[in-house]
């Protein structure tokens, strides 16, 4: 068994806007260390309030309360005076939709590495550049045109842009929030064999609409309906033996009828046609 590097402890997440919603109800997980672990559940489920509050990215908005505990290694990340740009240094997060710096490509992949002062000379900085580069194998495809914008590349490499971005901080734990499915498929089988590539080495953590992509990429998986952890296990026996009568059912394809039926807004970007068995 992996150590866990991660784990959240009764994890409550409530929004207290308008309407008050319930989005995690107690949720307690460890995220085993260099292993994909995939979250997966029917739209609205709260699988990416989830992955907001491994970094805490809930407190740039207002109206959410927290509860329970998030442990990164043996220190909370709420409990703590650790300021968050550097707790989030730790705690890499890629969004779904990607999104360049305003600066060239290399000033994109330097941009972390300048803030935190982690180089020596400009040598040592190019190399870290190529060397973040080769990781998303993005290197091939840009080493010709460094200095030109990074927002100029296809979308599909502006995402592994983003994934070398996030690895130059040398994060402990990527969070990847739906990071292919805005992605055409040629670029999200790109971005997909980097991922596959990159769990050797660091311990990621990523929110998939796809069962077929969980399938393919993830050690783990975790399950949630409606706010509370249902089953987690490694992959294959999550889904050629899932425990709980619900697990089954979304497995089976059942859930993903009600989730075709539920409108939201990250469904209309999920880039996949609803089907069962996903
Ligand atoms: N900022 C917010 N204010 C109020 N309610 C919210 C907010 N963000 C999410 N919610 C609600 O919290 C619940 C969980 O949402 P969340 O986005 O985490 O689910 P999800 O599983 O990621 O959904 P999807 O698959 O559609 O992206 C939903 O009922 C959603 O409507």
């Amino acid at each position: 068994m992996t150590d866990a590097v991660l784990t959240t402890d009764e994890l409550a997440v409530t929004y207290t806007g308008n309407r008050e919603v319930e989005a995690l109800k107690g949720v307690s997980l460890e995220f085993p260390e260099n292993q994909l672990t995939a979250i997966i559940g029917p739209s609205g489920c709260g699988k990416s309030t989830l992955l907001k509050s491994l970094n805490r990215l809930h407190e740039i908005q207002p109206n959410v309360d927290i509860a329970g505990n998030v442990v990164l290694g043996d220190q909370s990340i709420y409990n703590t005076d650790e300021p968050t740009p550097e707790l989030r240094k730790r705690i890499g997060y890629v969004p779904q939709t990607p999104t360049a710096l305003p600066l060239s490509i290399y000033e994109n992949v330097a941009y972390g590495l300048k803030i935190h002062g982690e180089y020596d000379s400009k040598a040592e900085l190019d190399d870290q550049v190529e060397h973040y580069l080769r990781k998303v194998n993005l290197w091939d495809e840009v080493e010709d045109r460094l200095e030109t914008p990074g927002a100029e590349l296809s979308t599909g490499q502006i995402q592994r842009l983003c994934l070398a971005r996030s690895l130059a901080v040398e994060p402990e734990v990527l969070l990847c929030d739906e990071v292919t499915s805005a992605l055409d498929p040629i670029s999200a089988e790109q971005v997909e064999a980097t991922l596959e590539e990159l769990k050797a080495e660091y311990t990621i953590v990523m929110v998939t609409h796809s069962m077929d992509q969980a399938k393919r990429l993830a050690d783990t998986v975790v399950f949630l309906y409606l706010g509370e952890l249902v089953e987690t296990n490694d992959t294959q026996s999550f889904f050629e033996n899932p425990q709980h009568e619900r697990t089954q059912e979304f497995v089976k394809g059942h859930t993903a009828v009600e989730y075709a039926d539920t409108e939201s807004e990250s469904d209309a970007n999920a880039g996949e046609p609803v089907a069962p068995n996903r």
